[in-house]
């Protein structure tokens, strides 16, 4: 039986007393989630917590093997993560930002001067992140979570400061990783988002597909 991409398993994350996610229990199997809720329900410290980036109770799995307590370095490789408003140095550049992610990361499935150039990033990739607009600084952010062979992407509100141009081209990223190198997707948004895509819901504490 094929294994699930994600488990979480007893999810407990709390701000100082504040239990903010408890999620007992969620199997995320191949697919592109789309993650809704409120202002406030959850969905920024989901992807955190899915990430591997804030301290929480319980654990999330990797195709049931990698462990995010156990293998957290081997975890971070496998699952990728842009944030809704990455911050950055301002002195670093964008092909900086890129050089850290490839070399750290090692060889993309894609080679990563085509995502550079579907993007429309390279006119500006050599400036400091400092020069740049919220929404040039957000698809240096979405780049970088399609860089090395991962097999998890989380996009938290990818299409915010995006222009409208640059949505179908996102689409068609998504698309094609997970088409074609088999990527799992959980992206935040507070848009309608498209018809066939599984939904999951942050309801009180938990997630629940819907
Ligand atoms: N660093 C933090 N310290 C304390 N509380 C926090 C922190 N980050 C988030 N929270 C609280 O956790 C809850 C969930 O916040 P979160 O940012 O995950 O929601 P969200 O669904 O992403 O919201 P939005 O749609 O407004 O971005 C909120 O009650 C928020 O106040």
């Amino acid at each position: 039986m094929a294994s699930h991409v994600l488990s979480l398993r007893h999810i407990i994350k709390s701000y100082h007393d504040t239990v903010v996610l408890d999620i007992p229990n969620l199997e995320l199997d191949y697919g592109v989630y789309w993650l809704l809720g409120g202002n406030g329900a959850g969905k920024t410290t989901s992807m955190k917590v899915m990430a591997g980036l804030i301290p929480f109770r319980g654990d999330i799995l990797v195709e049931n093997n990698i462990s995010c307590n156990k293998q957290p370095v081997q975890y971070r490789r496998l699952v990728n993560y842009a944030e809704a408003e990455p911050l950055y140095p301002g002195f670093i550049t964008g092909s900086d930002l890129v050089s850290l992610y490839v070399k750290t990361k090692g060889k993309g499935y894609k080679d990563i001067q085509e995502v550079i150039d579907l993007l429309g990033v390279a006119s500006f990739i050599h400036q400091p992140v400092s020069s740049y607009s919220s929404g040039m600084l957000k698809k240096v952010s979405l780049l970088l979570a399609f860089t090395g062979t991962p097999k998890v992407i989380l996009l938290d509100e990818p299409l915010i400061t995006l222009d409208t141009q640059s949505l179908p081209l996102l689409y068609t990223l998504v698309d094609e990783f997970h088409q074609q190198y088999g990527v799992t997707f959980c992206i935040t948004s507070h848009q309608p988002v498209t018809a066939g895509s599984i939904h999951l819901k942050v309801e009180g504490k938990n997630i629940v597909k819907v």
